[in-house]
Parts: C-alpha cells; sequence; structure tokens
C-alpha cells in the first residue's frame, strides 16, 4: 500500500444514507476529512489504522468522536462504507463484515449489529410465528445473490416489518432478492428477473479487489467530487448511484439504435439524461450541438433541460440541443421555408374544419373524426404523400378496415381539406412533423449523393451553399411511445446510421397520443439492442400493484411489431395502499377532494396533485379549492402555472412528472374511459378496443405518479377499469 501518495475515496451506497443522518458539524468534519485523506492518508493527524482481524477494513479520524470506516481496495483506492462514532467501532469488531459477491462481484459491506437492530423482533408469548424464509436453503438463497453474512438474520425474519428493517440497509441485491421471494415469486422467476440482469458475465475472483472496483455491480460514487455533493445533502441521489442494470444500459457501445424500455418511475429518463453525458463526454473537439435530445411535450423538455444541467453542468448542456419534438419539426419547416405564416391548430379545431368540409360537399360516409384520425394517423403519421402510397399503406390500431374504393374516396377528401386549410393559413402538429420528416430525408439523399460523388472538402460543400453536415451524431428520444412515423423518419434522417446513433426510452404502456409504430420499417432497426428496467424508484410496492391492475388483460406492443410487458416490474419502497372512494355527485366527491388536501397539511401544497379526466373540470377544482383557501395551479402547455401550489390537471398533462401524493377524481363510467368511446362498440370494434386501451394507459399513466399516496375517487358508476 502507497501510505506516502495520494489515495482515491469513494462513498458507497447505502452508507450515504447513514452519513445523511449524522448531526450537521459531523458532516462538515467529513468533509475536511476526505480532503485530507486523498491528498494523504499517511497524514498523522488521521490516525489511520488497520482494524484487527480485518485485513481491508481500516479506520481514520473525522473529528474527536467520529472515525470512517474504510475498505482498502488494493492499491490506493479506497472506500468509504460507514461514519461511526468511535464507541462503536472499537468495541465489536464482528459486527462489520464485506466482500466481493460471489455473483454480481460487486463489493458488499454490512454492519451487522445496525442491520439486527432494525430487523430485532420482541419475544412473543405465545408460538413463535413462522420465519418468512425457511422454506429455502441457505444455497438457493446464496445462489440468488443474498449476502452471506446475512443469512443468519434473515433465518430470524418473521414479519414484513422485519423484513423492510433490513432492507433499509442490506445490499440492494439482498433486499430485491428477499422482497421478491416474499411476494409469492418462485427461486427461478428471481434468479430470471432479478439476478441474472445483474450477474457478472465473467467469473468472480472473491479476492480482486479492483476488478470488483470496476464493475458497475459495486455502487459507489464515481469520482471524488461526487462524494463531496453526497454531503452537500441537497442532491438526487440518482446523479450519484445509478443501479448497475441502468449503469450497463447508459455505459455501452451499441451497433445501432438502442431501447431502453421499463415500467413507470423505473428511471428511464434518468437513463436518458445519463446516456446523453456519456455521449457528450466522448465527442470530439468542436462537435458543438452533436447531440439531441427529445422528448414528447414542451414542460418536460424544460424538465430535462434543467435535469442535464444539474447532472452534467453547462458545458455539457451547452452541446447539446433539447427540444421537445414538434418544437423540432416546426423549426425545419420554418429554417426551408422562412416567411411563413401560418397558424397552428389543436384537433378540436381540425375536427370543426372536417365538419365544414364534409357539410359542404355533402359527404356522409364518414364523419370528421373518423377521417381526422385517418388523416393524422395513416397518412401524416406515416409521412405517405401520395395516392399509391396511401393504397399500400398499414393502418395499424385504425380498427375497421376500409376497400381500396374507400381509400380512393378518403384520399381526395384529404386532398381538399388539405387545401382548404392552406388557404385559410393553418397547419396542425401532424402536417409540420410529416413536412420535416420530408425535408429531412431528401436532406439526408442530398448528402448522401454528395458523399458519394466523394465531395467531401469542406470548401467545395460551402461554395455550393449547402452545408452536407449530419444534423447530429446522436439522437436520444424520452418518452419514444408517443412519437409518431413521421417524427420517427425525421429523427432517422437527421442522424446518419452507424454506432450510438439513436437511443430511445419509452414505455408503451403509457402510451396515450395513440400513434402505433413499427420501428424496423421506418429504418430504426433496435433487435438485439433492448433493455428493460423493472425496478420502479418512484410508485410503492402498494400504488403499484394497483396500478398494474388498471391495465387488465389488454396486450402491448414493443414499438416493434413484438409484444412488451411488465414482467418483473417491482418496487422495493412501502406504502400504504391506495384508497378507493366513491361519492354520490360531482358536487360531493369536490368536497371530499377540499377535506383531503386540507388534512395533508404535513407537506407543502407543490407535494400535492389533483387529476381530473375532462378539461373543463380542471377550472372547477381550481375554483373550489380556491374557496377553500388552498392555493392551486392548473399545468398548463409550459407545467404549472405556479409553481408553490396544489397542481391541477387533466390525465394528459401528468406525463412524466410525479408527485408525493396524488387525487384522480372522476374516475367514474363516462368519464374514464370517456363516453364518446361507446360509439365505436358496434361499427368499429378494432378502434373500440384501442380507445379502451388508451383510455386505460392515461389511467395508468396518472396513477403511476405517486410517490407516496393515491386515492382515487368517482362519483355515480364508478369506473371499468377500477377493481
Ligand atoms: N438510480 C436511482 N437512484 C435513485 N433514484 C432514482 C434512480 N433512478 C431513478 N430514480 C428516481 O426515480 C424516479 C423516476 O425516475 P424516472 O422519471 O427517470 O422514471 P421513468 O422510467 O422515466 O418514469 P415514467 O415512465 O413514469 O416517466 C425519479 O424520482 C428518479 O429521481
Amino acid at each position: 500500500m502507497n501510505m506516502q501518495g495520494e489515495a482515491t475515496l469513494r462513498l458507497l451506497e447505502k452508507a450515504d444514507k447513514e452519513i445523511l443522518k449524522l448531526p450537521r458539524d459531523v458532516k462538515g468534519a467529513i468533509y475536511d476529512f476526505q480532503h485530507k485523506f486523498r491528498k494523504s492518508p499517511a497524514n498523522p493527524g488521521l490516525h489511520f489504522k488497520q482494524l484487527k482481524g480485518h485485513p481491508r477494513l481500516y479506520s481514520a479520524r473525522v473529528n474527536q468522536e467520529y472515525r470512517a470506516l474504510l475498505l482498502h481496495a488494493g492499491e490506493a483506492d479506497y472506500i468509504l462504507v460507514a461514519v461511526k462514532h468511535r464507541k462503536d467501532v472499537y468495541d465489536n469488531l464482528d459486527r462489520f463484515a464485506y466482500q466481493i459477491n460471489p455473483v454480481t462481484g460487486g463489493i458488499e459491506f454490512v454492519d451487522l449489529v445496525t442491520i439486527e437492530k432494525r430487523v430485532r423482533h420482541e419475544p412473543s408469548a405465545f408460538e413463535e410465528p413462522k420465519p418468512l424464509f425457511a422454506a429455502f436453503s441457505a444455497e438457493q438463497l446464496l445462489g440468488l445473490g443474498v449476502a452471506e453474512p446475512l443469512l443468519g438474520l434473515i433465518a430470524k425474519i418473521t414479519t414484513e416489518d422485519e423484513l423492510l428493517g433490513l432492507a433499509e440497509y442490506a445490499p440492494q441485491l439482498t433486499t430485491e432478492v428477499l422482497l421478491g421471494l416474499h411476494d409469492g415469486k418462485s427461486v427461478d422467476e428471481v434468479l430470471d428477473q432479478i439476478t441474472t440482469p445483474v450477474t457478472a458475465p465473467e467469473p468472480v475472483d472473491a479476492e480482486d479487489y479492483q476488478a470488483a472496483l470496476a464493475r458497475p455491480a459495486t455502487q459507489v460514487t464515481t469520482d471524488d467530487t461526487a462524494l463531496q455533493e453526497v454531503l452537500e445533502e441537497d442532491f438526487g441521489r440518482w446523479r450519484v448511484f445509478l443501479h448497475p442494470t441502468q449503469r450497463k444500459v447508459v455505459e455501452r457501445d451499441y451497433s445501432g439504435p438502442a431501447r431502453i424500455s421499463g415500467g413507470p418511475g423505473t428511471g428511464k429518463t434518468i437513463v436518458a439524461l445519463h446516456r446523453v453525458r456519456y455521449l457528450v463526454d466522448r465527442l470530439g473537439p468542436g462537435d458543438d450541438r452533436a447531440v439531441l435530445f427529445t422528448t414528447f411535450n414542451k414542460n418536460l423538455a424544460a424538465d430535462l433541460q434543467r435535469r442535464l444541467l444539474e447532472l452534467a453542468g453547462t458545458e455539457v448542456a451547452q452541446r447539446v440541443e433539447i427540444v421537445n419534438i414538434d418544437k423540432l419539426a416546426t423549426k425545419i419547416v420554418a429554417e426551408a421555408e422562412p416567411g411563413g405564416r401560418h397558424r397552428w391548430i389543436d384537433d378540436a379545431k381540425a375536427l370543426q374544419e372536417w365538419e365544414e368540409l364534409l357539410l359542404e360537399q355533402e359527404e356522409t360516409r364518414w364523419d370528421g373524426e373518423f377521417l381526422h384520425a385517418e388523416w393524422s394517423h395513416v397518412i401524416l403519421g406515416q409521412a405517405i404523400n401520395s395516392r399509391a402510397d396511401y393504397f399500400r399503406a398499414r393502418r395499424a390500431g385504425r380498427g375497421r378496415p376500409i376497400s381500396r374504393e374507400d381509400r380512393a374516396a378518403i384520399w381526395q377528401l384529404v386532398e381538399r381539406y388539405v387545401k382548404r386549410l392552406d388557404e385559410k393559413e393553418l397547419w396542425t402538429f401532424r402536417q409540420v412533423a410529416e413536412r420535416a420528416a420530408r425535408l429531412e430525408i431528401e436532406r439526408a439523399r442530398e448528402r448522401a449523393s454528395y458523399e458519394a460523388d466523394q465531395v467531401s472538402s469542406v470548401k467545395l460543400q460551402r461554395e455550393s451553399g449547402i452545408w452536407h453536415r449530419p444534423r447530429y451524431q446522436h439522437v436520444v428520444v424520452d418518452e419514444a411511445q408517443d412519437l409518431s412515423s413521421a417524427h420517427w423518419k425525421m429523427l432517422r434522417a437527421m442522424v446518419p446510421e452507424g454506432p450510438n446513433d439513436i437511443f430511445l426510452a419509452g414505455d408503451t404502456h403509457q402510451r396515450i397520443y395513440g400513434n402505433y409504430v413499427s420501428l424496423g420499417s421506418l429504418g430504426i432497426n433496435i433487435r438485439g439492442r433492448s433493455s428493460k428496467l423493472t425496478l420502479s424508484y418512484r410508485t410503492t410496492h402498494e400504488i403499484l400493484g394497483a396500478a398494474l391492475g388498471l391495465l387488465g388483460t389488454e396486450d402491448w406492443d414493443d414499438l416493434d411489431d413484438g409484444r412488451d410487458d411488465l414482467l418483473g416490474y417491482r418496487s422495493v419502497l412501502h406504502g400504504t395502499r391506495p384508497v378507493l372512494r366513491s361519492a354520490s355527485t360531482w358536487e360531493a366527491e369536490l368536497d371530499a377532494v377540499v377535506e383531503q388536501v386540507k388534512e395533508w397539511d404535513d407537506v407543502a401544497p407543490a407535494a400535492i396533485a389533483i387529476c381530473v379526466p375532462e378539461r373543463r373540470m380542471v377550472a372547477e377544482v381550481e375554483r373550489r379549492l380556491g374557496k377553500a383557501g388552498i392555493v392551486a395551479a392548473a399545468i398548463g402547455q409550459d407545467g404549472p402555472k405556479l409553481y408553490d401550489a396544489v397542481h391541477v390537471g387533466t390525465m394528459h398533462r401528468f406525463k412524466g412528472l410525479e408527485y408525493q401524493r396524488m387525487i384522480l377524481v372522476g374516475v367514474a363510467e363516462g368519464l374514464v374511459p370517456s363516453r364518446h368511446v361507446s360509439q365505436y362498440r358496434e361499427t368499429d370494434p378494432l378502434r373500440h378496443r384501442r380507445e379502451l386501451q388508451r383510455a386505460r394507459s392515461l389511467l395508468f399513466v396518472a396513477a403511476t405518479r405517486a410517490r407516496d399516496t393515491l386515492v382515487i375517487s368517482w362519483h355515480g358508476q364508478k369506473s371499468r377499469f377500477l377493481p
């Protein structure tokens, strides 16, 4: 060991939990300590010494009372595994155990006394309850990756409370395995879903701590500044501790487009953020704005911008273009057609234009709603721009089949409609996406022909007046399930095919805009490069169970003609069960909302959100809360109008957000699903099914925004999706 030179000091995950609970002055002392230690462990003031019987464990002085426990990982590398009061360190050295987990190859440390305190149960005067894990042998548990030093304690656990006590301080894999078994999963299922994804790919040498330190399964801060951030308290743990499965996905070289899926709250957005940083760190000098980071709506894009700054700092953030997908498309069109004077219209206005056209044309075979959806999803959604292509078009998710003759008539109506909008200088977001896709495909084609002509000198290209550079080197997409085919076509054309070109994160169970795509057919081949996250960091086990129930027994796609599921999706957080509450009238339901929010006076207003199924209800809830003296703010396109308030919004507005406590109101028949859906039951059964599925997804998204507490209420007949 090199005692003279400098040392590295990382922090073990789990240790931070205890450290953050220490008195403020001790944390300050740790801050100074880590500085001194890194400069020279030999500094006599540190009293650096090995602990008896523990060849790799050292103590060092933090202040008069507190000692740091350090695990030597070979060479000059140390891991801070705990900071404890002096009297808790030297009295009973047997309490400390560490190992390289033979399954994951990650370094684990446990303090048996701390864990035992959490697990200890009162001896009962009656017959002792049966230990929870009596049915599993030590070999089975070890094979699943449970930490060996904890086997004795685990054998004593008899209640869920004790199990949760252990979970707080035990290594993560041990916790997940035990909770999985406790939930009734078989050993094989746990092995498959929990252990295998974090198993080391190579044989594990139980003595090689240097190799173990480098594995993603060793959950430590990655550098010295991260340790300081932890000590500065106000930090997002996700910035520092990626779960090994998350880290694997982030730090990989993919030979082409890659996809990460996973249920709500599993950290897909966090992974996308880290991925962006990873890609920027590998850019050459001068490659500014070479990374595009896009998501579905405006307020989420603003949120990504803020979080990337927080994660990676200005220098990285400056090299990334962060923009929501429709704004990006608008930019492309505006660049190609400067001076355009078109005004945006939303779907309601677009529909009105359809109704007027149909009246004028005396057309009754289809209604405006059908035609608008056909035009939006099939024609614009896939960037179809000729009658011939429309004849061949896939109509996935569109329900009732239509004949060739129908297609011809629909195409004609669409042409008239587009002309009509054009004359009025109106356009919809979907039109812009389609136009942007076409422009970008054209641009990519020109670039390819330039490259083929070997006109590669920058000078020549400049002289020709066209920059034949790809727009981006890497594209990262969040909320991928809601992008349309036209969006994907545009993105595909913006980045040359090659390693790490496109990285997308999404969950089709949360699809709420009715865009069904087949990525393979759009030139985005993710086969063999898909991975899945299954551990929810947001929602409790109880809320998650209820939310999964809302999905029913529908089938879900994987964006690529295959199927997706939420197998193995779980949470290690526990809380109260969601409350289901009925009211006789809407008025009574609103009264109950007010009462509930008043009762939650132990949290800040911004920790609470109310979600409604219809837009008109937003103002009603806001008003009612206001009358009761509760500050409430609607969530608009750009996010909440006021931050420090109870947030109120429609289900769509809650996409990607999270709140500590949530009330979903109006979850009644006729509202969830909307009464409009039933009109398709007979006329278009396929469409009927899709619309029901979309309504389920919407409710699923809303319910999974809650971190700790979820209340679902209704008046009249409760929604068919509720148990
Ligand atoms: N490794 C981690 N450590 C701690 N917290 C994490 C970690 N990964 C994610 N989280 C937290 O979990 C929550 C959910 O993360 P995120 O929003 O990335 O999930 P998501 O999969 O994108 O969810 P959704 O699909 O519902 O939008 C956030 O509060 C995030 O900070």
